[in-house]
C-alpha cells in the first residue's frame, strides 16, 4: 500500500487525475470505478477541468458506481446516480449510458446485485477504483462486520454512517435511507488499482487503521493492505493519526516521477 500525504485536497486531484489521464492515454476504454461523498470532488473537478481543455476524453470509457441508497426516488438529488451524474457525468465526454450503479429500486434487489456483478465482469472487471473512507472505517458502504469475501449486495446502514450523511438531507438523519446496495469487499478487491482519498482530521482514525491496523472486519477498509496496488492520498489532517508518517512523506519524496501512483 502507498500512503501519499500532500498539503490539500486540491493537491491530491492533480495526481489522481494525473493517473487517470495516464490510464486513458494507455487504454481509452478504460473501466473507471467512482465513488460518491464528498472526498472525490476535487478529482472531478480537476477531471471536468482537463477535459474542456482536451487533455483527457472519456468518450470510449465506461464507468460503474460504488453503491446506491436503497428507495429514493428516481429524481431525489441524493441519489448516488444524480450525483454522479452532476459532479461527474454531464461535465465531461463520457456517454450517459456508459455509467452504471446499482438499481436500488429494483423489484427483486439481490437480482439486481447479481446483475450488477456480471455487468462489471462483463466489462472486464475496473481498472482504477476511486475510494472514499468512512469514518467508522466504511469503504463503499460495507459497514463494521462486512464479510472480507462479500459481493454486491444489501446492507444497512449504521447509525454513525446515517449521521455523517445527513448533511446531504438537510441534516434531518431521518431522511437519510437505512438501506443501500453495495459493491462487497471482493468485488472492490478485484479492481486493478484502488485509489482511496481521505481528507480531515474526521477521518483520522479510520485512516490509521486502513494503513497499520489489523485486517479486521471491524475496520473494513483495512482489507485494503491485501490489495497488490493500492494507492492511500491523504491531506495533513488526515494522516495526523499515523504512527509511521514521517517514512510514508519520504519514500513518495524519493519516488521517481516515471512510476506515477
Ligand atoms: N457511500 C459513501 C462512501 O463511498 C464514501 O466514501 C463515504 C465517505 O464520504 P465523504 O467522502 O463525504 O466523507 O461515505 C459514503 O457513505
Amino acid at each position: 500500500m502507498e500512503v501519499v500525504i500532500q498539503p490539500s485536497a486540491e493537491a491530491i486531484a492533480v495526481l489522481v487525475a494525473d493517473a487517470i489521464e495516464r490510464l486513458l492515454a494507455a487504454k481509452p476504454d478504460a473501466v473507471l470505478g467512482l465513488a460518491t461523498g464528498s472526498s472525490p470532488l476535487a478529482v472531478y473537478d480537476e477531471l471536468a477541468r482537463r477535459c474542456a481543455a482536451g487533455r483527457v476524453s472519456f468518450a470510449r470509457a465506461r464507468a460503474f458506481m460504488l453503491d446506491e441508497y436503497v428507495g429514493l426516488p428516481a429524481d431525489h438529488p441524493e441519489r448516488y446516480r444524480n450525483v454522479i451524474d452532476r459532479e461527474f457525468a454531464s461535465r465531461v465526454d463520457i456517454p450517459p449510458d456508459a455509467v452504471q450503479g446499482p438499481d436500488g429500486n429494483a423489484e427483486d434487489l439481490p437480482a439486481a446485485c447479481a446483475a450488477y456483478e456480471a455487468a462489471i465482469a462483463d466489462a472486464g472487471g475496473v481498472d482504477l477504483q476511486l475510494l472514499g473512507i468512512g469514518t467508522d472505517g466504511h469503504i463503499a458502504f460495507n459497514e463494521p462486520g462486512s464479510s472480507l469475501a462479500s459481493r454486491t449486495r444489501l446492507k444497512t446502514l449504521t447509525a454513525q454512517t446515517r449521521a455523517d450523511n445527513a448533511r446531504f438531507f438537510g441534516g434531518d438523519v431521518g431522511l437519510v435511507p437505512r438501506h443501500c446496495l453495495t459493491q462487497g469487499l471482493a468485488t472492490i478487491m478485484s479492481a486493478r488499482h484502488l485509489v482511496l482519498v481521505a481528507t480531515g482530521r474526521a477521518k483520522a482514525e479510520a485512516v490509521h487503521q486502513l494503513v497499520e491496523g489489523t485486517v479486521s472486519a471491524r475496520w473494513p477498509a483495512t482489507i485494503m493492505q491485501h490489495h497488490p496496488h493500492a494507492t492511500v492520498l491523504l491531506d495533513d489532517a488526515a494522516a495526523s493519526g499515523l504512527q509511521l508518517a514521517e517514512y510514508y512523506r519520504d519514500a513518495f519524496a524519493g519516488k521517481p516521477a516515471w512510476q506515477g501512483l
